[in-house]
This record gives structure tokens, C-alpha cells and sequence, in this order.
């Protein structure tokens, strides 16, 4: 649950933001003296502060909570004749700043997003510990979990880049890690004290991109009724995560370039100058070389990126690290949910190993929830894993067991005959399999899911298990309608 703080001297203005999140604690502080008090006594996610308070100015309340945890992400709200001092905030580490009145259409994802950096910055990805013979569900942190040799080369990465200033590359499907390994190498740099933001390039329109990345001037589009600070200003001296880059426009590709080749860029529609020395880790789920081949991706933008480049396995291809896993994601949840669990069964095990886990980490976990949630005896056994897990699970396992090769779930469980499309495909010449193929399984899958949940892509992300934001980039990317009323069948 995310913990919010807010700090204005109308009460009105303090009901009515806490009406707006049910869901999250609030905390309501009628000047700036109590809201620092309550900041000292309990750390929250974000802070929601007026920059006119009763007994101190909004800039020296924001000086005084930035110094004492630069982590945590403050918004300022403001009339517009004071919008100057909000945006001069942002310049020394103010999250973002809100005209009053608040909008609750631009204040809702506003503070999704700042919790979401709030997380990002202070959970910790940690690495493990090679001298400990049982790993920790510690719950504070994220520890990464897997011991195979790829993995292993991983952590000796991570390792390498983290305290070298260049820009690292991370490549690997969807949810086999990408953003925990971002963290990972922030969180172990120099630049750990300072800013880490996040953005996904695919998930926002070209025009909108461009301006949180680079901001924009008042009045320099129709809406731009204000003066936006980009990300890469305000991460100068820290860390800009340019999550899903292989899903950039030509344009975007051609502006973060010349940041790149010399840290460089005007807000839009402004002339001055701005320099930055943000440091860039990007990532992407796409072949960029394959992009590149295909004139989809431009080859001197991926030669910029690809300075120190870290290959995320597909958790298919991490051996005991699934089982190492799916324990470690059990036991920590079981202890999330007070439930008490004494492990798998040797027949779950079996079927786990046996899945190919086209939802990589992120699957793993949500099966694993399932099946705590599912769960009447203390032991694991098949019949509490999803469906779909426990039917390709057991097939791989016994095709395995009779000695066919066979790494992907046949005809009979997906309803296409992968092995013959896949005889096809290496008489045709392709030298893009893995992605043409993926991409006709997951056209099935989503067909499937948003056919079952009517079109609700909301509904549809959470049985997939994967983010709604995610689903939509992926629909997208693979041509799929996003219109409700289309027809998946
Ligand atoms: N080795 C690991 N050990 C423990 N947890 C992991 C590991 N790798 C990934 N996770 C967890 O799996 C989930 C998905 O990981 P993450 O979001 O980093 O994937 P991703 O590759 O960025 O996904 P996407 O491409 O969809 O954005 C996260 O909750 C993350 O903490």
C-alpha cells in the first residue's frame, strides 16, 4: 500500500485528496512543521505538498524533506502565480508540480508514477550472496535469485558496468528481469544517491514522450499551458532507465541519439541549449540487430547504446534456477500472507521444470501466488498451479521423459503445429524464428484472453499475469486491435 503524505493548510483540499485514493494510507498535515514530523517519524513513498504554508515557504518545507530522504518524490502544488518557484523546485529535485485546482485525471497517474519511482529508487535488487547456503526471503529488498552460469554472468556484469559511467544496454524477453537489473546496476553505482527515473518508450505517444523527455515550454503546443521540466534535465548527474527502446519512433531514436553523442537537447519548442550528463540504461525485449536489418532501428543509435550490453536469459533456459525460483517466490509470498507452506510436491516440481515459461520471471511469480491462493494442504501439489502451467507443464514433461525433443508445447496444447512452423520457417532461410514465433503464440494467447474477458484489457493483464501496459504495447507492436468492441474470435 502505498503511503502518502500530504501537506496543505486547507483541510478541504487534504479530505478531498484522501478521497481520492481509498486505496493508499494518507497522512494529512495542516502546515509544514507537523508534515516534517511526519515525514521523520515514518518515511513515506511520496509527499503531496502546498508551496504556500501557513508557517514556512513551500520551497524551504521542500529543501528540508528533500535533504532528509532525496528518494522520496515530491510534488508541488501551486497557484499559477508561483508556478516559477515550483519549477525552480524541480530544477534542485521536486518531482513534479500541480497547478490548483487539482484534476484528479492528472493527479491519479501523477502519483501512480511517482510511487512507482519511489519504489524503484528505494527497494533494493540485490545480488546474492554467493557464501550463503539459503537464500532469504527478505522482503525489503528484491534479491535475485538463480545460480546458472548465465546467470552468474549476469551478476559479474553488473559488477563490471555499475561503477564505470557508460551506458548499459539491457536485452531479454519480457519479465525475464530487466528493470530489477536496471535497478541493480543504479542502486550499486556512484550515482546511487541521486535520481533514478523511469520511463517506457512504448508505452506513450511520440508528442508526449518527447516532452517528458525532454520538457517543453509554456504555450509551444495546444494543452501546454506550462512549463515542463524533461527527465533527462532532471536527471542530471543521475540515472535515466529508457525501458522498451527498441519500440521507438524514428524521430524519438534521432533526438536520443544526439543526447547521446553530446549530452545535449532543447525542451520543445524552446531555443536554449540544456546540458546533461544523465546516465542512460536502456532495455528492450526486440533483436535491435534484426531491427537494424529490418531498417526499424537506426544502426548508430544501437552501436551508442550497445557500449556494455547485459543478455537476460529466458527462464526456460536457467535450468534448476526455475524450481530455485519458484521455492524462493513460495516461501516469500506464504510469509507475505501469514499462510503455512512446506514446499512442492515431487510432481510439481516436475511440471514447473517442465513449462517453457513464455511469461519468464514475472509468470513464474504470479503462478506461484496462484497456487498459494489455491492451495488447502501445506504441500504443493499440480492441481494448485493455473491451468495452463499444470497441462504444457506435464505434456513437456512426459514427451521429455519418452525422449522426443521437444522444447515448445506441441499442436495438442496450443492448437498451431509449432514444429511444423518452425521446419518452415529454417527452409525459408529466416534468421528471426524465435520472434516470428513468439509472436504467432502470443497473437493466440491475447486473442484467447481478451475473448474471455470481453475486450477488458485491464481484466486481461491481470490473467495473463503480465502489466496492462505491457499488454498494450505488445497488441500494438503485433498489429492487434486495442478497440474494445473488436472481435478476438
Ligand atoms: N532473478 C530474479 N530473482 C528474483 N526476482 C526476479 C528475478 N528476475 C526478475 N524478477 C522479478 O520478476 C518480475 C519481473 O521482472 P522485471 O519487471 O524486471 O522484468 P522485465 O524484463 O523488465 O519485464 P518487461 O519486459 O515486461 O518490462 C519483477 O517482480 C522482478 O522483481
Amino acid at each position: 500500500m502505498t503511503n502518502l503524505l500530504v501537506i496543505d493548510d486547507e483541510p478541504l483540499i487534504l479530505e478531498s485528496i484522501e478521497m481520492a485514493f481509498p486505496d493508499h494510507e494518507v497522512t494529512k498535515c495542516l502546515t509544514a512543521e507537523k508534515g516534517i514530523d511526519a515525514f521523520l517519524q515514518s518515511t513515506p513513498d511520496v509527499v503531496l505538498c502546498d508551496i504556500r504554508l501557513p508557517d514556512m515557504s513551500g520551497m524551504e518545507t521542500f529543501e528540508k524533506l528533500h535533504r532528509i530522504d532525496p528518494k522520496v518524490p515530491i510534488i508541488l502544488m501551486t497557484g499559477r502565480g508561483t508556478a516559477g518557484t515550483a519549477i525552480e523546485a524541480m530544477q534542485r529535485g521536486a518531482f513534479e508540480y500541480l497547478l490548483k485546482p487539482l484534476d484528479p485525471e492528472t493527479l491519479i497517474p501523477l502519483i501512480e508514477d511517482a510511487a512507482e519511482t519511489s519504489r524503484m529508487t528505494r527497494v533494493r535488487a540485490v545480488v546474492p550472496d554467493a557464501s550463503l547456503d539459503e537464500v532469504p526471503t527478505d522482503s525489503e529488498n528484491d534479491l535475485l535469485i538463480g545460480n546458472c552460469p548465465a546467470m552468474q554472468e549476469v551478476y559479474r556484469s553488473i559488477g563490471r558496468v555499475a561503477r564505470q559511467n557508460v551506458t548499459a544496454l539491457i536485452l531479454g524477453e519480457s519479465g525475464t528481469g530487466k528493470e530489477v537489473i536496471a535497478r541493480a546496476i543504479y542502486q550499486y553505482s556512484e550515482r546511487s544517491a541521486g535520481r533514478f527515473l523511469a520511463i517506457n518508450c512504448a508505452a506513450i505517444p511520440e508528442n508526449l514522450l518527447e516532452s517528458e523527455l525532454f520538457g517543453h515550454e509554456k504555450g509551444s503546443f495546444t494543452g501546454a499551458d506550462r512549463k515542463k521540466v524533461g527527465k533527462f534535465e532532471l536527471c542530471n548527474e543521475g540515472t535515466l532507465f529508457l525501458d522498451e527502446i527498441g519500440d521507438m519512433t524514428p524521430l524519438m531514436q534521432t533526438k536520443i541519439l544526439r543526447v547521446l553523442q553530446d549530452q545535449t537537447f532543447e525542451r520543445v519548442g524552446g531555443t536554449e541549449t540544456i546540458r546533461t550528463n544523465a546516465r542512460i540504461i536502456a532495455a528492450t525485449n526486440r533483436n535491435l540487430e534484426q531491427a537494424i536489418e529490418d531498417k526499424e532501428f537506426r544502426s548508430d543509435l544501437f552501436y551508442r547504446l550497445n557500449v556494455y550490453t547485459i543478455n537476460l536469459p529466458p527462464l526456460r533456459e536457467r535450468g534448476d534456477d526455475i524450481a530455485l525460483l519458484a521455492s524462493y517466490f513460495l516461501k516469500r509470498f506464504a510469509k507475505e500472507i501469514d499462510k503455512q507452506i512446506d514446499g512442492f510436491a515431487a510432481e510439481a516440481v516436475d511440471v514447473i521444470s517442465g513449462y517453457s515459461w513464455p511469461g519468464n520471471v514475472r509468470e513464474l511469480q504470479s503462478a506461484m501466488k496462484h497456487a498459494l491462493l489455491e492451495a488447502t494442504g501445506p504441500v504443493i501439489v499440480p492441481a494448485y498451479l493455473p491451468d495452463s502451467v499444470r497441462e504444457c507443464g506435464s505434456r513437456t514433461r512426459e514427451s521429455l521423459d519418452s525422449g522426443a525433443d521437444q522444447s515448445l508445447p506441441s499442436s495438442a496444447t496450443t492448437g498451431l503445429d509449432f514444429a511444423a512452423l518452425t521446419r518452415k520457417r529454417l527452409a525459408s532461410g529466416s534468421n528471426d524464428i524465435h520472434r516470428e514465433l513468439v509472436n504467432i503464440a502470443e497473437k493466440e494467447i491475447f486473442a484467447e484472453v481478451l475473448k474471455y474477458t470481453d475486450g477488458n484489457l485491464t481484466q486481461a493483464a491481470k490473467r495473463l499475469g503480465i502489466t496492462r501496459t505491457t499488454l498494450r504495447s505488445r497488441l500494438e507492436s503485433l498489429g492487434m486491435s486495442l478497440d474494445k468492441s473488436a472481435s478476438y474470435s
